[in-house]
């Protein structure tokens, strides 16, 4: 069956109501084998009053848990890991039940707790005390392990940012390199994603970039500009910066093959569900929603202080959307936000 065409107006709309809901600005960039249709809303910069602008750069938060999971994948291909080995055959020591493997890790399964949720119980306090820290991995690592185990290993689905802390471990023990050296290599090099990057410890977004505006908890408080922050406090599990249009490729990309062979591929999309509504689901590292048209997209969503990020494609990897939005602690902002995949990915609904 051919593809709906997507609709443009409702993926407007979506960025529009995200901004009512105290987004500065907003974008999305669709891609189709009928070619690529942008749409931008306000401003990526509140002092200059500079318009967004979908060439502009940003932080894509947890999309880059996809990133590190190909690299990982990629490993596991080259026979430099297994998947379901426990995770201390390959760091000793390091966690402290063996029975946790790298599939647990991938999958959300190990039951080591989030870190940041004590990090920014308190959003703006705990923002500013790491917005300049750069932490190890170890430190990271530590911060979980001193609260308790959320699950047995294998036994359900518990989000954590650790488990992915653990990745970015995993693949320096694996390849002797930084995982930016990694990323570089085997993914922005070959795709030429070239408004890609991973700067961790740098504070910057370099080049045309879209600023950050963090909600305070404190209802009608000030925005608090967020752009320049290390992301130490997630490294590979969220510091990755990126455009849509390098979004787009990734993703589509990945889904193509051009990344993994088709049997990992095969694997990173076996999914099971993360809640009771049976339209969202988790396979390696990569996200599966179920659209209300019975399309499935594949991709992953990110939330960093002041970005909101979708980055999702079609399992042939014919069809793609990345859409961002520049702000968070915000659930209804990033909720609207979310409305541009069933605008683009199902088009217009019938009347
Ligand atoms: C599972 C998520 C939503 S959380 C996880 C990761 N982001 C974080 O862990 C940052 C959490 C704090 C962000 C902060 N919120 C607060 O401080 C609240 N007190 C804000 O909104 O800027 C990411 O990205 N993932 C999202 C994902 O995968 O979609």
């Amino acid at each position: 069956a051919t593809a709906p065409a997507p609709d443009m107006e409702g993926v407007t709309a979506a960025l529009k109501a995200a901004m009512a809901n105290g987004a500065p600005g907003a974008m999305a960039r669709y891609v189709s084998p009928e070619g690529i249709q942008s749409r931008t809303v306000g401003v990526r910069d509140r002092v200059s009053g500079a318009a967004m602008d979908v060439n502009a750069r940003f932080r894509i938060g947890s999309v880059s848990k996809t990133f590190s999971t190909v690299v990982l994948l990629q490993l596991v291909q080259e026979g430099k890991l297994s998947l379901d080995a426990p995770v201390n055959k390959y760091l000793p020591g390091a966690l402290p039940d063996e029975r946790i493997t790298v599939r647990h890790l991938l999958t959300h399964r190990s039951g080591l707790a989030d870190y940041t949720d004590a990090m920014f119980n308190s959003t703006v306090p705990g923002f500013e005390a790491v917005r300049n820290k750069v932490f190890s991995y170890q430190e990271l690592l530590d911060l979980s392990l001193a609260l308790p185990r959320t699950t047995e290993p294998g036994v359900s689905y518990k989000y954590s940012n650790a488990n992915f802390v653990v990745v970015g471990m995993l693949i320096e023990k694996a390849t002797g390199r930084p995982v930016a050296d990694a990323y570089k290599r085997r993914i922005i090099t070959p795709l030429k994603l070239r408004n890609t990057s991973y700067v961790h410890p740098d504070t910057r977004i370099k080049g045309l970039h879209v600023r950050g505006y963090l909600h305070p908890d404190e209802a009608g408080a000030p925005l608090v500009d967020s752009t320049e922050q290390t992301v130490s406090w997630a490294q590979s599990a969220g510091a990755v910066i990126s455009s849509p249009g390098d979004l787009n490729m990734f993703t589509g990309a990945l889904m193509r093959g051009r990344l993994l062979s088709p049997a990992m591929l095969q694997a990173m999309t076996t999914v099971t569900p993360t809640d009771a509504t049976n339209t969202r689901f988790y396979g390696l590292g990569l996200r599966r929603y179920d659209l209300s048209c019975g399309t499935q997209i594949f991709g992953h969503t990110g939330t960093v202080q002041g970005f909101y990020t979708y980055a999702f494609s079609t399992r042939d990897g014919m069809r793609s959307l990345s859409a961002v939005a520049n702000t968070s602690n915000h659930g209804a902002a990033n909720t609207a936000l979310g409305g541009t995949l069933e605008a683009a990915f199902c088009g217009k609904k019938p009347a």
